[in-house]
Parts: structure tokens; sequence; C-alpha cells
């Protein structure tokens, strides 16, 4: 059944309509009972939804088009195997990665768990001979530097966590530092080539499919700066080459050594593999102990959205609310707003998680969908956007939906005056999280300085009401970071299940991949560019003359 056709969907309407179509959020907040109805805990972690347009109703509506549209079954059968990537005819296991080592999960009469906990020993060993300085380079050096070479999900997520965690380095007897280059014009390799020492540098080329050409290509270039250093190429792969991929064969193809090839499996969706040998960087940066916090953290919160019932199940709640707020409130935006800069990559994690799921027109059935699927989504350490995008959320012209995150402790152990001092900080950033959430939602019918001249006045208007969730994590650690992605991993989920579309293929990326190659095919030729539009033809034409002559133009300036 299309999301439209549920019965609950235009009951929803009809209470939109009756109940709080001109209702500000700041009225319903006036009832001292609201976080009884809209704010959840599980296991230290503490979602709000009080400042989201609901009331009860609301909520008792969206939990009936949640069953009406076999939520509770969905969520079972993602998480028992079933096909649910219907259009590449897989499961979507993520959540599989991060089962205990005891627990098995039976698929076509082979346990998974099994052959997932193998190859995170086999990572584990990895990790051990790296940091031991049992690895060595060419020149029988240990190694230095570890570089992931990898986009989209085989980037973003060891990002996220390499970045989030920093505070989580481990003390090896050989510490390394670990670095990400992901862009295809060579612009973050080329910068590494000139840091790095060849002799103790080694690359991880992550790639699911192996065949991805951004980070293909900043192999080839890694390859070329060793080989340029030590010419013997049968070691400079093996020694300072790991591949992690689905496929073997092409590992193989590249040369990468057997034994350092990790493994993933089809039924992960690369912006769902960070918890899979995808994160070796990771584990050489934090450890396989911290490693493992990552994975029972987010474990955790798939128990609770796989066994708690929809009106108490948060994942739940955060994927209603995100319907309720794109095609009842009609926010077509999403702002991903954490207060902790150790946070700074989430938005751009979710970004290709929550867009690239479900950025999708049409329904699992292939039928073209009329109603809005995934909002634009963006965000920002929220202190620093505060002073950079902040004016459009208070007084611009569209509604975007935000979402707060911030740890509840931060720098508490105080014995010098520098520790106070940072402590002050903490506080004062949980001050501006709250009084940005609250101003968003109060606008300017409370104090905001009402003097000037009418027309002043009208420009220091803050018209409030925006949506908001608050998301508080006790402290920011593996466990609790692995909870927080894992609950947006399930809020994209359930958000495809109302809207009945498929998360987990990305059809929506290939043909810019298919053009680029006829592209660069036209770019190689000496002769003028004919065959493409008359617009690419003329910017084809413009590069092919004057990519030789526009160097160096600028120095007379
Ligand atoms: O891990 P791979 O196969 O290199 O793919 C990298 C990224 O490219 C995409 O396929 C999109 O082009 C993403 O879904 C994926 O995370």
């Amino acid at each position: 059944m299309n999301a439209t056709e549920a019965k609950t969907w235009n009951k929803l309407q009809k209470h939109l309509d009756d109940e709080l179509a001109n209702v500000r959020i700041e009225e319903l907040n006036k009832c001292d009972k609201r976080s009884d109805l809209l704010s959840f805990n599980f296991d230290q972690l503490l979602v709000d939804f009080s400042k989201q347009k609901v009331n009860s109703n609301t909520m008792q509506l969206l939990f009936e088009l949640g069953e009406e549209l076999n939520l509770t079954n969905a969520i079972k059968n993602l998480a028992s195997g079933d096909k649910v990537n219907t259009t590449e005819n897989r499961p979507a296991l993520h959540s599989a990665l991060r089962l205990n080592p005891n627990d098995s999960l039976v698929l076509d009469g082979d346990d998974i768990n099994r052959h997932v906990q193998i190859e995170l020993a086999r990572m584990s060993k990895v990790v051990d001979d790296i940091t031991t300085g049992n690895w060595r380079g060419y020149s029988g050096k240990p190694i230095t530097d570890v570089v992931n070479l990898g986009v989209g999900g085989s980037d973003l997520g060891p990002l996220l966590v390499c970045e989030a965690l920093d505070e989580f380095k481990e003390a090896h007897s050989n510490p390394v530092d670990v670095h990400f280059a992901s862009t295809m014009d060579g612009s973050q390799v080329s910068l590494l080539f000139e840091r790095l020492n060849p002799e103790t540098t080694l690359f991880v080329i992550v790639s699911k499919s192996f065949t991805t050409i951004d980070t293909l290509s900043n192999a080839a270039s890694a390859k070329a700066w060793l080989l340029n250093a030590f010419q013997d190429e049968s070691i400079i792969i093996k020694q300072h080459f790991i591949g992690i991929s689905v496929s073997e064969s092409k590992m193989e193809k590249w040369g990468i050594h057997p034994e350092h090839q990790l493994k993933l499996w089809d039924w992960v969706g690369g912006r769902f593999s960070l918890w899979s040998a995808v994160g070796l960087t990771i584990a050489l940066k934090i450890g396989m102990a911290n490693f493992r916090r990552l994975l029972n953290g987010a474990n955790k919160l798939d128990q609770h959205f796989f066994s708690t019932d929809i009106n108490q199940n948060i994942p739940v709640i955060l994927g209603l609310l995100g319907i309720w707020n794109t095609n009842f409130l009609n926010i077509k935006a999403q702002a991903i707003l954490p207060y902790d800069a150790r946070l700074k990559y989430f938005p751009d994690y979710l970004t290709q998680l929550e867009m690239e799921s479900n950025g999708k027109s049409v329904t699992l059935q292939g039928e073209r969908i009329s109603f809005d699927t995934c909002p634009i989504l963006w965000g920002e350490v929220g202190p620093n956007a505060q002073h950079a995008f902040y004016q459009l959320l208070h007084q611009g012209t569209r509604k975007v939906a935000c979402d707060f995150i911030a740890p509840v402790n931060r720098f508490s152990t105080i014995t010098s005056e520098h520790e106070k001092s940072l402590h002050n900080q903490h506080l004062l950033t949980i001050a501006n999280c709250f009084a940005q959430s609250r101003a968003l939602m109060v606008g300017g019918s409370s104090a905001v300085d009402g003097g000037g001249s009418s027309e002043l006045k009208n420009h220091k208007f803050y018209p409030g009401d925006q949506s908001s969730t608050t998301i508080l994590i006790p402290e920011l650690t593996p466990y609790s970071l692995g909870q927080l992605i894992a609950l947006y991993e399930h809020k994209v989920f359930v958000m495809a299940t109302i809207w009945g579309i498929n998360p987990f293929d990305q059809w929506g990326v290939e043909l810019g991949k298919l053009m680029a190659n006829d592209t660069l095919r036209e770019l190689n030729l000496d002769s003028m560019t004919m065959c493409f539009d008359a617009s690419t033809n003329y910017l084809m034409n413009y590069v092919k003359s004057n990519f030789a002559t526009f160097k160096g133009v600028e120095e007379d300036k």
C-alpha cells in the first residue's frame, strides 16, 4: 500500500488541520507533562522530542500509521535477514556486524556471525601487527602512518569515528597516525605524499566494490609514489597495501596479498559498513577493545530497535517524526547540529546515510511516488553554525527541522584552573545548545530587543516555531557513539518503510559515473569535442584549449 493510501495518512492530515495548524510549539510546551509524553531514555541516551509540533493525538496517529504500514513486521524482516534490499535481492544486515561473539544469525543455512567474528579476528591481527611494529615497510622500518583510501561509505564512517574518538587513542608500542584521502582530484593524496615517508606508510584501499575510480585512482598514485622510492613492485604491494572489499578476485587482480585482504559481504551497504573491517583505521587508532565497545553500543541500540514496541521505540519515533515534519508540516530541510566539535564529521556522515538511502522517488514496486521523501540534510558543529547559517534558521523563509546533539558530561575532572575553564566552556556550550533550540521555538515572542522604528522591529523579528529534537549522550565514548550512529541508521529504515521505498540501493549514482567515462575519453582527445550537448561541448573545449596555457598566469598579477 502506498503511504498516502493509508487511512491514517488522511487522519493525520485532518488532525493537523483541526488541532495543530494554528498552534505554536511554544504553546504546546506550556504543559508540564510534555516530557512524560515526548522524552525518551534508553541506556543513558536521552532523546527529547518535546520541541516538535506534536501532541499526544499526533503520536497516537503516527504509531497507527506505523502499524497500518506494517512497520513492526518490516523491522522483524530487517533483523532476521530477509532480502529487504529488493532491487539488489539482498538482506541489509549491518546489525549482524555488531552481534555479540556468541550470538548466531543463520542465513541460508550458514551462521553469518561466525564469518563476522573470523574477519574481526583477522582484522585484530592486522591491528596487532601494525601497532606492535611487526609489520614492516620495504626498508624494514615499522609503519608510522596508515592512509585510508576510500570514498563515501568507505571513508565517511571511519573518518567520523577517528575524529570523534581521538581522545581514546590507544597507547600502542608502535603508535601510528591515520589519514584519509577520498577525493579523486588527487589533492589530498598529493599533500600526504609531501608529508609522509614512503618507507613507513601503509595504504588501506577500502572499496566494497573495488571498482570505484576515485579510490582506485588514489591507490594508483600511491603505488606510483611508493615505486618512485623503491622499485620492487611485489614488495611494495605486499608490505604497503591492505585491501578491504567484497570482491576477493578484484583485490587479487590489483595485487593485494591474500593475507592482506579483509573481507566484506554484499549484505552490508557501503554507508552502513564502518562496523566491519572497513573500520580498520578506527581500530588502529583507538584499539580493538574500544572498537568492540563501539560495536557493543550499536548492538544495544539494535536490541532496543528490534524488540521494543513502536510507541516506546526511539529510532521509530525519530523516523515517524521525520515523516510528520516532511509530509505533513512541509518541512523540507533537516539540520544536524552537534554541540561538540569532536562530532564535526557527523553531519557529513548523515548526509550520505540519509540522502543516499532515502533520496528516492519510486516505491519498492517501482511506482513513481507523489509525495516528498528525504529532506535536504546538512549541518555543522552547532556553535560554529550559529555564526554561519543560523540566521536562516531564525529569520529565513524556510522551515528547517533541527537535531541538536550534545554530551552531558565533558571536562568534568577539575584539578587545575585550565580544567575549570574548560568545564566552563562545556557549560557555555550546553547553554548555547538549549538557548538556540528554545529561541528557534519561541522566536520573537520573548526576550528580543523590541526598540527602534517599526521597520527595524520587523528586521529584528524572529518568527520561531521551528521544530527540533535534542539528543543528549552521557559522554562521547566508543559505546555512546555506536548507539548514536545506529539510532540514525534505524531512523532511515523507519522513514523508508513508511514511504515504501528501498533505502539500501543507490542507482542514482550510476549515470554520472558512466557519463564520466565517455567524458574522460573525449577529454583525452586533441580534437574539438562536438559529440555532447552545446553547453558540455563548450566547457570541454574551453578546458582543452586552456589547461596548458593557464598554468602560472597569475604570477605577474
Ligand atoms: O566502497 P565502494 O564500492 O568503493 O563505494 C564507495 C561509495 O560509492 C557509492 O557506491 C556511491 O557512488 C556509495 O554508495 C559508496 O559508499
